[in-house]
């Protein structure tokens, strides 16, 4: 029983081919810079006897629809995939399913027209989830496909939390409040955490750190999320690659009136010209940790703002669950940048949360424990995976 998981981004699509039967990996691809001169795809296929044969292929590729069937393409080639009527399913990772959706659901046109009626809250990510939903559905009427969200953990968000204090009927006319986004791993590796620690789920106060290019943080009290640092759009909270995180609005305003710049050049300032890039040029946190390491002064204020941005929304965080029995770290950057996460907990022992600076540096692919024998609170680092919970969901809701 085969299961294709699709993540499209707005210049990008990444996708897994799973095999449910056992659980395994069949391949794992990504296709960047589509529609950009000249598009990037990877596919990385494992084979029965546990050997992996990689491919790249460059050339343009100037959609979502191209860059799906080059998709196809590869994984025939390849030999996981006859023919994408062969698949049990596909499951779609939708970035915005607003208020209508709580769970996961198999598409209609309904649910179609729904992503539809949310491209204004997510202008990069939904066209493109759509794109995808569409393709296949023309290659393969008869495969069923799942929409899984990134909003739909963070629905159990009371009011109090979720809402701004703007005009309450902005709310109601538009709709504006805290989504929440990275939904699937804040849910997974809560859920991963509670059963290492043999602990039920229902009885757990647990802070979790996703920190990948996009970063949040959510509170999640007894199996339910009560907050997120993302907000009306994957935009607030905690510094990110290139996104800014959380700041006063007032400098929009006077940006546009100081400097002339338009609607279009905020956005772009904000989303994708701020964070670690805006401060230090660069977004990739391997390469800043090595510039700070080698004394660059900009780089390493980079990385203590974006420690200290973290640090502020656990001991937020502590505060609104009253104490917290774990904190995860868990992406790209949480998983594997040791120097991140001792300075996110420094110095946060008379709260609870006392790293083990040893257990940290020690390297593992599973979930590693880290925090000192007398800590209150565990600290875990549990790898996320995404496209798996997507195809554990898509195959959940396929029967
Ligand atoms: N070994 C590592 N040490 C430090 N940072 C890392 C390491 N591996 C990946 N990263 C960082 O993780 C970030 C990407 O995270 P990832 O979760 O893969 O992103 P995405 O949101 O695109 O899925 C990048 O900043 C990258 O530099
Ligand atoms: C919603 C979001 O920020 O996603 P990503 O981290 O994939 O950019
Ligand atoms: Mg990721």
């Amino acid at each position: 029983m085969k299961i294709l998981v699709l993540n499209a981004g707005s210049s990008s699509l990444k996708f897994q081919l799973f095999n449910m039967d056992d659980l395994s990996v069949l391949a794992t691809g990504m296709i960047e810079q589509i529609g950009n001169d000249i598009g990037q795809a990877k596919l990385a296929c494992n084979d029965d006897t546990g050997g992996r044969q990689e491919t790249e292929v460059s050339r343009v590729i100037s959609d979502h629809s191209s860059a799906i069937e080059l998709m196809t393409v590869l994984l025939q080639e390849n030999g996981v995939l006859t023919d994408v009527n062969e698949l049990a399913g596909v499951g779609h990772r939708v970035v915005h399913g607003g208020e209508d959706f709580r769970k996961p659901v198999i598409i209609t046109d309904k649910v179609i027209r729904s992503i539809r009626e949310l491209v204004p809250l997510a202008p990069l990510h939904n066209p493109a989830n759509i794109t995808g939903i569409e393709v296949v559905t023309a290659m393969a009427p008869s495969v069923p496909q799942v929409a899984v969200f990134d909003t739909a953990f963070h629905q159990s968000i009371p009011q109090h939390a979720y809402l701004y204090a703007l005009p309450y009927k902005l709310y109601e006319e538009y709709k504006i409040r805290r989504y929440g986004f990275h939904g699937t791993s804040h849910a997974y590796v809560s859920k991963k955490a509670a059963a290492y620690l043999n602990c039920s789920y229902k009885e757990l106060k647990i802070i979790t750190l996703h920190l990948g290019n996009g970063a949040s943080a959510a509170a999640i009290d007894c199996g339910q999320c009560v907050d997120t640092s993302m907000g009306f759009t994957p935009l607030e909270g905690l510094v990110m690659g290139t996104r800014s995180g959380d700041l006063d609005p007032a400098i929009l305003f006077y940006l546009a009136r100081e400097t002339g710049m338009d609607f279009g050049a905020l956005d772009s300032l904000l989303n994708k010209e701020s964070g670690l890039k805006g401060i230090c040029g660069n977004n990739d946190m391997r390469t800043i940790g090595k510039m700070a390491a080698a004394g660059d002064a900009q780089p390493l204020l980079a990385l203590e703002i974006f420690c200290y941005r973290i640090k502020k929304y656990i001991g937020a965080y502590l505060a609104v669950l009253g104490g917290a029995d774990c904190v995860v770290f868990t992406g790209g950057i949480g998983e594997n940048d040791t120097k991140v996460r001792a300075k996110c907990l420094h110095g946060m022992e008379r709260l609870g949360v006392a790293l083990d600076l040893e257990k940290n540096d020690s390297q593992n692919d599973g979930i590693m424990e880290i925090q000192k024998a007398d800590s209150r609170c565990k600290i875990l680092v549990v790898p996320t995976d995404e496209e798996f919970e997507i195809a554990t969901q898509t195959m959940e809701l396929i029967g």
